[in-house]
């Protein structure tokens, strides 16, 4: 499946399965990768008057030495700029001697308007921020704003976790090998790769496979497998009830902006639990979607009991505090209930918040045997107070704090932002690639959490449920574009849906 994604480690012991299996050899992936991204500097710069290739020590060298001979024999007007010599016997030093353009050291290097850069300086290698000539050479293409076509990766910037160090080449196009690498999906990295290209260059799946990758981009195939149909003689309490927790009088929009959207994505039916004195205000304001009094955990362990819902969302506009506590834990209770047992809880916003002195409180109870899934969707500021070791460790991408705080919780995480990462306590984490600046809008947040339960409630895996609901609230958002506002997610949801309900036959029928 080649929505896994693969470690700048994970990437060199693809590389030796893939030479020490065969038949291909190490230089062969090397003119694989070389003509990989010839190909894409001629089709997309014909007309470049000039192009200078960087070379580094390493094998990303190496595949720019193949690059600078495929466009010299194309009749191109190459330049090669190499920093340091590959080391003697290695596959670069073996591009570099079949290379017929004499390299000039990387100190020297000068460029044109008009000219292309390719950068084959650093990729997975990077062990350090860029010094000296490499970082030169950045700010003259950036001062130049020379067009950078990036082997890998734009050199500078980390395949682990996106980040860059210091100085990092900006690209217009990055081609990649094999697989993605977490660094091309996660922020700043994402942007500073521009277009990015996945070449394949005869790693076969096989070969990945063999890694057992844990790692995902967020992308259909990664779900769709359990993604809800109905049945054609579903009925609405099989296709799930969803439960969402409404604030007080001045504040119960969120709640039902979370109840419209996990009706929308497919839940039969849908309750706000309303304390007494909001029930007139909710009862305004609801029709299809049903209205139940709940002002105490005995409130919503009596609807459990008799109404069987399979899901919830606490948190939005909820209230910080003990009340949220207690009817949070409680829901994570009815695993131990002979009476109703839910599925899944979506913990969001204020029912994050509400835990930030006793997080593990929450965190045992979510551990517990046969407890319903616990899905927590912060973002930076709400994932901060839940787990603020994690936050404040500089060393650890943003993937790997999801992953590290889903294994503490016990819970499906969904750190959200413009790059929202999806991680599982068993491990699995997805990187969200579709994101729209829309989403940035609020109450966009509440639908989002109403999506998860909605499929939650379907009976969909908690972790397939966080991803699916990630992707379609970011696609939905994405094609409705400027002036979207919460309110009008859950209608720009359906033909998103739509299309998934149809590629979902076609996984069944195939
Ligand atoms: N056989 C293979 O392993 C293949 C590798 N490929 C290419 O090989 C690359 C990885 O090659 P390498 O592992 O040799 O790594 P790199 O070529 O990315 O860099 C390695 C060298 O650069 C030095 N270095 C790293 N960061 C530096 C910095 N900021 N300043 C100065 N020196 C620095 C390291 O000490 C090391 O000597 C991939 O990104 C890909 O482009 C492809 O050719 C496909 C086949
Ligand atoms: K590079």
């Amino acid at each position: 499946m080649s929505s896994e994604l693969l470690s700048p480690a994970e990437m060199t012991e693809a590389d030796r399965l893939a030479i020490a299996t065969g038949p291909l050899a190490g230089i062969d992936l090397m003119r694989n990768a070389g003509a990989a991204v010839s190909a894409v500097v001629l089709a997309h710069f014909p007309v470049a008057s000039r192009v200078h290739v960087l070379c580094g020590p390493g094998n990303n060298g190496g595949d720019g030495y193949v690059v600078a001979r495929i466009l010299r024999d194309s009749a191109v007007d190459v330049a090669v700029w190499a920093s340091g010599s590959p080391k003697a016997g290695s596959d670069a030093a073996l591009a570099a001697s079949e290379c017929p353009v004499r390299p000039r050291p990387l100190s020297e290097f000068v460029a044109e308007t008009g000219s292309i850069v390719v950068d084959a300086l650093y990729g997975a290698g990077l062990s350090k921020p860029l010094s000296g000539d490499a970082a030169r050479a950045v700010e003259v293409a950036t001062e130049l704003s020379l067009p950078v076509v990036a082997v890998d990766l734009p050199s500078g910037v980390s395949g682990e976790s996106g980040q860059s160090l210091g100085q990092a080449f900006r690209a217009r196009i990055t081609v990649t090998f094999a697989r993605k690498k977490p660094g091309h999906l996660l922020l700043p990295g994402r942007e500073m790769c521009g277009e990015l290209v996945l070449a394949d260059i005869g790693i076969g799946d096989g070969i990945v496979a063999q890694l057992e990758p844990r790692t995902f981009e967020n992308t259909p195939p990664l779900w769709i497998g359990n993604f809800p149909v109905p049945a054609v003689d579903a009925h609405k309490y099989r296709r799930g009830h969803v439960g969402v927790f409404s604030g007080g009088p001045s504040a119960t929009g969120a709640a039902r902006l979370s109840a419209l959207a996990a009706a929308r994505s497919g839940a039969g039916a849908v309750t706000v639990l309303s304390p007494a004195n909001a029930m007139q205000v909710n009862a305004a304001h609801l029709t299809s979607i049903m209205l139940h009094k709940s002002d105490s955990v005995a409130d919503v362990q009596e609807f459990i009991g008799r109404r069987r819902p399979s899901a919830f969302v606490l948190g939005p506009g909820f209230g910080v505090g003990e009340k949220t506590r207690d009817f949070a834990l409680g829901v994570l209770a009815t695993g131990q209930r002979p009476d109703g047992r839910v599925d899944g809880l979506v913990l969001d916003a204020d029912g994050i918040t509400s835990f930030r002195d006793a997080p593990n409180v929450l965190f045992e109870a979510a551990r517990r045997p046969n407890a319903p899934a616990l899905v927590l969707t912060p973002h930076e500021g709400e994932f901060a107070r839940l787990f603020p070791d994690i936050a404040g460790d500089t060393n650890l991408s943003k993937l790997a704090k999801a992953r590290t705080a889903a294994e503490r919780a016990g819970a499906i995480v969904v750190y959200k932002g413009a790059d929202t990462v999806i991680a599982a306590p068993d491990g699995r984490a997805a990187i969200n690639g579709n994101g729209a600046p829309w989403l940035a809008t609020a109450g966009s947040g509440d639908v989002l959490s109403g999506i998860i339960a909605g499929f939650l409630a379907q009976g969909m895996p908690a972790f397939e449920a966080a991803c699916a609901a990630v992707w379609i609230h970011a696609e939905a958002g994405s094609r409705f574009g400027p002036g979207l506002i919460a309110e009008d997610l859950p209608l720009a949801l359906l033909p998103v849906l739509r299309q998934l309900a149809e590629r979902r036959n076609e996984v069944t029928a195939g």
